[in-house]
């Protein structure tokens, strides 16, 4: 879908590119980097609409450098910032995208209807869009993205500005559009967190530089940690702490911070190189006579695998604000924008949501 070779782009201040040389193939991918890594600039490149300094890049195997007008006509592209006009209705806007995209009248209305019920927009979409929420911009931006039936598309944060049940309601439609169309998708963040559950593959850059381009799964391996969850019952009112007690008195160390999970302390952490733990747990929690709610293996996370490297270079309190910050699937801050660029090069924030 993409390639690019030794891509960058050098502005007279800043590099935000660096001889970046990417393979992405088909599904949805993301884009991640802290503010400033390079995301954007790297859209506008492939879309051809900015020339790279060095390198080269293609899309759906054709150059950007020569071939901008064809890579348009194919791909549908939803920028990042505020781009709507105000005193238009969805409908009239994206029926006008489709006919700058090629599309006859007649197809250009229907096809705007069906994007638009699509996205969740439908009852809503002969008001000024002047009028609409934050989420419902993002939807018409989406859906004009959509509109002409494109093989690809490129979305610039579209989790935006959104509150955390939008942001999820988004990241379900991206996840759609790849599985319910089979148009593949490049989508960019600086949220490692909400990547690693819409996405196959994850790209990360910092600086303009190449950190790591890998599947998701290859991220997010198991770890031989347990987490087990129980019920309480009449006899242990608390039935974390009983298993916790008996695992203990039966020699089996626990970890009791619940890995910073949701519903830590409710979590009982430990273990588990050992295939026979499995069956040591169930035995004590049926002992017991608790409800065993779920035994599982631990994943990593994608956000952990940067902490690692961070904590090597010294960069843990840096991260940490970052996690004090990301709350369970909430916006870093309270507008949920992006902060500043750094100057520092942190890898993508954590984002939290999956924690
Ligand atoms: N037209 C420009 N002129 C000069 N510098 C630019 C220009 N466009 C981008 N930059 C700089 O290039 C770097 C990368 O910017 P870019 O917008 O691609 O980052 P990003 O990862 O998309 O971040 P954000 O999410 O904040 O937009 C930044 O340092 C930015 O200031």
């Amino acid at each position: 879908m993409i390639a690019t070779e030794s891509l960058s782009k050098r502005f007279p201040k800043v590099t935000a590119l660096d001889r970046l040389t990417l393979d992405i193939g088909a599904g949805v991918t993301g884009l991640v980097g802290a503010n400033g890594a390079g995301k954007s600039t790297m859209i506008k490149i492939l879309l051809g609409l900015s020339p790279a300094t060095e390198g080269t890049a293609s899309v759906l195997g054709l150059d950007v450098a020569t071939s901008g007008g064809q890579i348009r006509e194919r791909v549908g592209y939803m920028p990042e910032h505020d781009c709507l006009p105000p005193d238009v209705s969805a409908t009239e806007f994206v029926v006008h995208m489709a006919r700058m995209s090629g599309l006859p009248p007649a197809a250009a209305r229907e096809r705007t209807a069906d994007t638009l019920r699509h996205v969740g927009l439908y009852e809503e979409r002969y008001r000024p869009m002047g009028g609409y929420s934050t989420g419902m911009k993002q939807r018409v931006k989406l859906a004009q993205a959509l509109v002409h039936d494109p093989q690809l598309v490129f979305l610039d944060e579209p989790t935006n500005g959104l509150d955390p049940v939008g942001r999820d309601e988004m990241l379900d439609l991206i996840r759609r559009v790849h599985t319910d169309f089979g148009i593949s998708v490049l989508v960019t963040s600086h949220l490692l967190g909400e990547l690693e559950r819409t996405c196959d593959h994850v790209v990360v850059i910092d600086g303009g530089k190449l950190l790591r381009s890998s599947s998701t799964t290859d991220f997010t391996q198991t770890t031989t940690t347990l987490a087990v969850e129980v019920t309480d019952s009449d006899e242990h009112p608390d039935g974390t702490g009983a298993l916790r007690a008996a695992l203990g008195a039966r020699g089996v160390t626990t970890q009791d911070d619940g890995g910073g999970l949701p519903g830590a302390g409710h979590i009982v952490l430990l273990d588990a190189a050992d295939e026979a733990v499995y069956d040591f747990v169930r035995d004590t929690v049926a002992d017991l006579g608790l409800g065993l709610v779920r035994m599982e293996q631990r994943r990593h996370h994608i956000a952990e695998v940067f902490r690692t490297g961070h904590e090597q270079h010294g960069q843990r309190e840096n991260h940490e604000q970052h996690e004090q910050h990301g709350h369970h699937g909430q916006p870093e801050n309270p507008s949920g924008r992006p902060a500043a660029p750094t100057t520092t090069p942190p890898a993508p924030q954590t984002g939290g949501a999956q924690r």
